[in-house]
């Protein structure tokens, strides 16, 4: 019997493997990104962690019960005490100041996404909205990995190593395997067919506003 996850990724096949295999992240592993695709990247990335954030205050307020209440709690401190300033100090190392990544004008691939997720869990439940985030937090992580096993994968003077190898680090897989475990604590036999199809469509849309949040880097726009 596969988990629930296992099942959303089978039915959006085509769409993940367009998020994973992007040619935004194949040009970071093979170092050929242009450096200012990856700036303009990392600042809608700063928007798009605030709101991460904000996504994880709302599966607080979505939690039935102490153990979901732990992890989206354990989830907003991760972001806000952890993953911003880390990105804040990344950031910096590539001469974007707070004051920049503060002022950035979102862009509306940025805002499609981040909206989406968070009316997935303001209209559903804490399922809904797991699921929407699902896409992000576990692609990376296995983007990162993906990355590394590539034969066109370039370590060396590679400005976009330290990157790879943070998503790729054990801290951020953790991170991925807490939200896994989140989402497959719901049992498949326990969702009836329309149930399932409403997650299947969520799973799809966010793995959907993924591929177009790489391609908005790739195109700067
Ligand atoms: C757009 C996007 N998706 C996923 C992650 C991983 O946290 C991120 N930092 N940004």
């Amino acid at each position: 019997m596969s988990t629930l996850l296992e099942h959303l990724q089978s039915q959006c096949e085509p769409q993940w493997q367009q998020y994973t295999q992007h040619a935004f992240v194949r040009q970071l592993a093979d170092g050929t990104l242009p450096r200012h695709c990856f700036e303009h990247y990392l600042k809608q990335d700063y928007l798009f962690l605030i709101h991460f954030a904000r996504a994880f205050g709302l599966a607080a307020f979505k939690s039935r019960n102490l153990t979901e209440l732990k992890r989206a709690n354990a989830s907003l401190s991760g972001i806000v005490d952890v993953e911003l300033d880390l990105h804040i100090q990344y950031c910096h190392q590539w001469g974007i100041s707070q004051e920049q990544l503060e002022n950035t004008i979102e862009s509306t691939p940025n805002m499609a996404y981040t909206r989406y997720v968070m009316e997935r869990g303001m209209a559903g439940e804490l399922l809904d909205l797991n699921i929407a985030l699902a896409p992000c937090i576990l692609g990376y992580g296995q983007i990162a990995n993906w990355l590394l096993a590539q034969p066109f994968l370039v370590l060396e003077n590679n400005p976009y190593a330290e990157w790879i190898n943070l998503y790729a680090g054990d801290e951020y897989q953790q991170v991925a395997d807490a939200h896994r475990e989140a989402c497959n604590a719901v049992e498949l036999s326990n969702l009836d067919g329309a149930r399932l199809h409403t997650l299947v469509q969520t799973f799809d849309a966010a793995t959907r506003l993924e591929i177009d949040f790489w391609q908005m880097g790739l195109d700067c726009s």
